[in-house]
């Protein structure tokens, strides 16, 4: 958390007024927050790098006295505001939106039951697992028409590459087709999902190329070049560069300790490449825990299962 770039939060939350400290090293945790309130006004915010800078000052937006306005000049993972003002819409909160700028008015929050979608990060693992083949599918109920997570558009992703994807008002369902084409990406909307495609990439019959990126390398780790790593010590050839990666098929060989560097997306997504390479270990399988402890029962019960899995 330690390596998290969070200046442009710092600098909007201090020019609310709020008393922001950080512990150690300008622009990055740990940090202290003293404050009474947030008075609220308008701000212009650049969340080029991550769009959590957003999504915390829109979710601040309804407890400030006199609301917020936010106009962002540059922005990733957009879905990931939408998903955000969806919720908090839900919870009674009013955004307007225009162009590029957000309203958010300071009527607090509504408490109210809520259901939770499946996590459609998470279930990229199982989807390439089953574009992967032969013979696999796997069915995600509650991830469909109606999903609100922009990662769930990692099973287009797998279609473009020739996988059989259906997604129904009920849930979404990946079937392998024996074909896995090489193809080349923008996943800017997409990022968690790059090392889940960065793992499966040399299955494909042509190079996979994933472009505009460069936030995954200041994520848990600088996730391109450990995708990069990752799949040299499996003998495969990669190339990459500021916001990209590109992957060559081949066969990844084992045996090979995988470098997590504790990123739980790293140990998800090699995972999958284990299922057709034997002898693939990590140096620190634990750190799943972050958003899936019981991952590895969970994808072992995965690999002996029926070919067909919900
Ligand atoms: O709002 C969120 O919970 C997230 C937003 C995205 O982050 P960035 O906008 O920093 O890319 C995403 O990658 C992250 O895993 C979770
Ligand atoms: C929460 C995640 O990412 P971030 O570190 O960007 O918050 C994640 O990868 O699940």
């Amino acid at each position: 958390m330690r390596r998290r770039p969070l200046g442009p939060l710092t600098t909007a939350l201090r020019g609310l007024g709020v008393d922001l400290r950080h512990g150690a090293r300008e622009g990055h945790h740990p940090l202290t927050v003293h404050a009474d309130g947030v008075e609220g006004g308008a701000l212009t915010l650049d969340a080029g790098q991550s769009s959590q800078y957003l999504t915390a000052l829109l979710l601040l937006g309804p407890l400030t006295a006199g609301g917020l306005d936010i106009t962002v000049t540059d922005l990733v993972s957009e879905p990931y505001v939408e998903i955000t003002l969806a919720m908090m819409r839900d919870f009674g909160a009013e955004v307007r939106q225009e162009g590029r700028t957000y309203s958010v008015a300071p009527t607090g929050y509504r408490a109210r039951t809520y259901a939770v979608e499946p996590d459609a990060s998470t279930a990229s693992y199982f989807f390439a697992a089953a574009a992967l083949g032969p013979g696999r599918s796997v069915t995600v109920p509650g991830l469909g028409t109606g999903a609100l997570q922009g990662d769930l558009a990692f099973a287009d992703v797998l279609r473009r590459m020739g996988a059989e994807v259906t997604v129904g008002a009920e849930g979404t369902t990946v079937r392998s087709t024996g074909t896995l084409r090489g193809l080349t990406v923008n996943m800017r909307d997409i990022s968690d999902t790059m090392p889940t495609l960065a793992a499966i990439a040399p299955f494909a019959d042509g190079p996979v190329r994933i472009e505009d990126v460069a936030n995954t390398r200041v994520k848990e780790c600088d996730r391109l070049d450990a995708c990069a790593e990752n799949l040299r010590r499996l003998g495969i050839t990669v190339r990459t560069g500021p916001d990209w990666i590109e992957i060559h098929p081949g066969t990844p060989t084992g045996p090979a300790t995988i470098a997590t560097h504790g990123d739980h997306r790293i140990v998800m997504s090699f995972a999958v490449t284990g299922l057709r390479t034997p002898g693939i270990t990590f140096d620190d399988p634990g750190c799943v825990k972050k958003t899936f402890p019981r991952f590895h029962q969970v994808f072992d019960a995965f690999r002996g299962a029926a070919p067909d899995l919900t």
